[in-house]
């Protein structure tokens, strides 16, 4: 008996032994991973500072044995043939980091694109914005044709796909939290286009997502609620910007130390010349938004690459939205895209010339948002701090003002005026980029500092939502654009105004057709939804067999946002440190907002104009529920992401008829 306990005794130890040293081994493959990771990054980083990769559309069908515009395409250059009529004759080279001809396929776009979104879930920020003329085949990079297959889905659908898969590989060292905004960008207006009406609302919803299926319900939604227009050389041409941001918060289980990336993937609507499109109206209204939007983007390119001490930023809201991305630590990545055709000649060199001058920007090295476990309860401290400190104030202040006010007013004034009190509401804050929303706590210090030092003037969602008009009634006589009949032939140019000769589109490019429309209502989706090609095949399938049960986990949800805003509140960047380290603030930068320019005839809510009080709605806590089954709408269709392929219209929408539509999108 005492020899068996014995032997038990030492394999028991033997035993600990063994996985004393397994746990060692783990411990050591981490830190090789972590390696890898930082490595990987690195050279990521050392490839540039804005990449540029060009893609070159092919001929459409029915255009074949046409004569091209470029002469020769390899890795990195493309050669275009150039006439007289565009300055000298011959062959013009550009380079960029990758060029991509018009049979590369959506797969290999996607595989040079992915290093980059996998680091948002090391904590960087990512922009990736698709740029070109309309038609040019910036939607069906970033999102696919009008029938997407597995082959044929975009950045945005295998992004995300890769991002779940990767969190799920994950799952045993880093638990991440994902969640995704959209957003349209439609006459200076920010629309939020995950809202269930599909209207403005001043906070955008931030919807957490566990699967892709999830993604691609709102994403569906997104688009459904997206506005386009038929023009006279576009029968779907997408009349706004869109933003799909997807915030990523993950913890790593060993260290307890917090990451938080933010991808923004921007698919912009297309420049046109006005002439050529022959649009009025609404349509001529929304093609000078367009162009000024996209020249206000010129400018800031061109400051950037000048190195000029002050970027007009907040010249448009697209810059503003964009100005972290361009301007900051994230990782930017620009898809330029080239239509093949000879007519197109002006446009190509002129977007090829602009690419060319996104490519030279600096924007330093990329910063991953960490914070360690220590810097995280450091964090909880300074806001517990700055909270007992803020309540003392406040008796403060009560104590001066009970001595002047009578009770009652008294009590109406501290309740109203508290800047607690004040950003309570305040759910989205995208300063910083891709910032996480600010407690109050956070709030309340960041303005005090305000007042005592320079700080950059960061996108604030919140304002640039506020800010925007309230959204026009459909044939409001404000959108007739006839006022502006006069800026169109202006804002035609407005890529020449930036960087080329105002000469050499002398002549117009037609643009081409085919603009697909996403229609939610018929929507059906790929095969490559199936689940097969998910991570957990067969969870994914059975959420999908009840993707409302899946998404309205009202519980889990709730869960969610309890964690998220726990981790906010020790990860936001309140410290008086940290927010000297990362700002970018130059004085010009405050001189410029003292003298600010001269009002761009837009107007963009943050500029010379005075802001309008904006009412803003309070937000029902089913706002941010998108799940199906909360959604009172009778004529949705049951979301069955996975048994209906996703698909667009082929409804033609006639050049009158270009009202904002629901139901269509880009
Ligand atoms: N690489 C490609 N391979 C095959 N077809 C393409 C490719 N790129 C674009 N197309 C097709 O060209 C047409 C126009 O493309 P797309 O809608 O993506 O243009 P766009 O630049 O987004 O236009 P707009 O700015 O007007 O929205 C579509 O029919 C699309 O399917």
């Amino acid at each position: 008996m005492r020899f068996l306990q014995m032997k038990y005794q030492e394999e028991f130890n033997c035993l600990g032994k063994h996985l004393h040293g397994l746990a060692h081994a783990a411990t050591g493959y981490q830190k090789v991973l972590e390696e890898n990771r930082k490595l990987y990054n690195q050279v990521q980083d050392l490839k540039g500072n804005i990449r540029v990769y060009c893609r070159v559309r092919p001929f459409l069908p029915g255009q074949s044995n046409r004569a091209s515009t470029y002469d020769h395409i390899d890795d990195t250059s493309i050669k275009i043939i150039t006439s007289s009529k565009y300055g000298k004759e011959g062959r013009k080279s550009f380079s960029f980091n990758k060029v991509f001809g018009p049979f590369s396929t959506q797969e290999e776009v996607f595989s040079d694109t992915q290093p980059l979104i996998r680091s948002v879930l090391d904590g960087y920020n990512v922009c990736i914005f698709a740029y070109g003329q309309t038609g040019s085949g910036k939607t069906f990079t970033m999102t696919g044709p009008r029938d997407i297959t597995e082959e044929s889905q975009g950045v945005n659908y295998r992004a995300l796909s890769d991002l779940f898969l990767l969190s799920e590989q994950r799952k045993d060292t880093i638990s991440y939290g994902i969640s995704v905004q959209m957003l349209e960008i439609y006459n200076e207006q920010v629309r939020d286009l995950l809202s269930q009406n599909g209207i403005n609302v001043p906070d955008a919803n931030l919807v957490p997502v566990s699967s892709t299926s999830d993604v691609i319900y709102l994403m569906n939604l997104g688009h459904k609620n997206r506005s386009v227009s038929a023009t006279a050389m576009n029968d779907r041409s997408s009349r706004s910007h869109s933003c799909l941001t997807v915030h990523v918060h993950g913890k790593d289980l060993t260290s307890g130390s917090i990451l938080r990336g933010c991808m923004h993937l921007v698919d912009l609507a297309g420049s046109e010349r006005v002439d050529k499109s022959e649009v009025t109206g609404d349509r001529l209204k929304e093609a000078q938004h367009i162009n000024k939007s996209l020249s206000a983007l010129g400018d800031v390119i061109a400051s950037l690459a000048q190195k000029n001490s002050h970027v007009p930023y907040r010249n448009s809201k697209l810059t503003q939205l964009l100005q972290d991305s361009l301007g900051g630590q994230a990782k930017t990545l620009m898809f330029v895209h080239i239509s093949p055709e000879l007519e197109a000649l002006g446009e190509t060199l002129s977007t090829l010339k602009f690419a060319e001058r996104v490519s030279t920007v600096e924007l330093g090295a990329a910063r991953v948002n960490k914070d360690s476990a220590d810097v995280k309860e450091l964090k909880e401290q300074i806001a517990t701090l700055k909270a007992a400190l803020a309540r003392k104030e406040g008796q403060g202040v009560q104590l001066q003002h009970s001595q002047s006010l009578s009770p009652e007013r008294f009590r109406v004034k501290s309740a109203g005026s508290s800047p607690l009190h004040s950003s309570q509401k305040r759910t989205g804050d995208w300063s910083g980029g891709c910032r996480q929303q600010l407690e109050d706590f956070g709030n309340i210090e960041v303005r005090k500092n305000t007042a005592s030092k320079p700080k950059r003037r960061s996108l604030d969602l919140h304002d640039m939502l506020r800010s925007s008009p309230p959204w026009p009634q459909i044939g409001s006589p404000g959108l007739n654009g006839k006022e502006d009949d006069k800026d169109s032939v202006l804002s035609g140019d407005w890529i020449d105004k930036v960087m080329v000769n105002k000469q050499e589109n002398a002549s117009g490019e037609e643009n081409l057709l085919g603009i697909g429309c996403w229609d939610v209502d018929n929507r059906q989706l790929p095969e490559m939804f199936g689940p097969s090609s998910l991570p957990d095949p067969p969870k994914l399938y059975m959420e999908n067999q009840n993707f409302g049960k899946l998404m309205a986990n009202k519980e889990e949800s709730q869960d969610y946002e309890v964690q998220r805003s726990r981790y906010e509140a020790a990860t936001t960047d309140d410290s008086d440190e940290l927010e000297a380290a990362t700002s970018d603030c130059s004085e010009p930068d405050m001189l410029w907002q003292l003298n600010p320019p001269k009002a761009t005839g837009i107007p963009n809510g943050l500029g010379a104009k005075p802001k309008k009080p904006y009412p803003r709605p309070v937000r029902s806590p089913e706002t941010r529920s998108l799940i199906p089954s909360l959604i009172p709408s009778p004529s949705r269709k049951p979301p069955n992401v996975v048994s209906q392929p996703l698909h667009r219209t082929g409804r033609q929408v006639g050049p009158g008829e270009g009202k904002r539509r629901s139901g269509n999108a880009k």
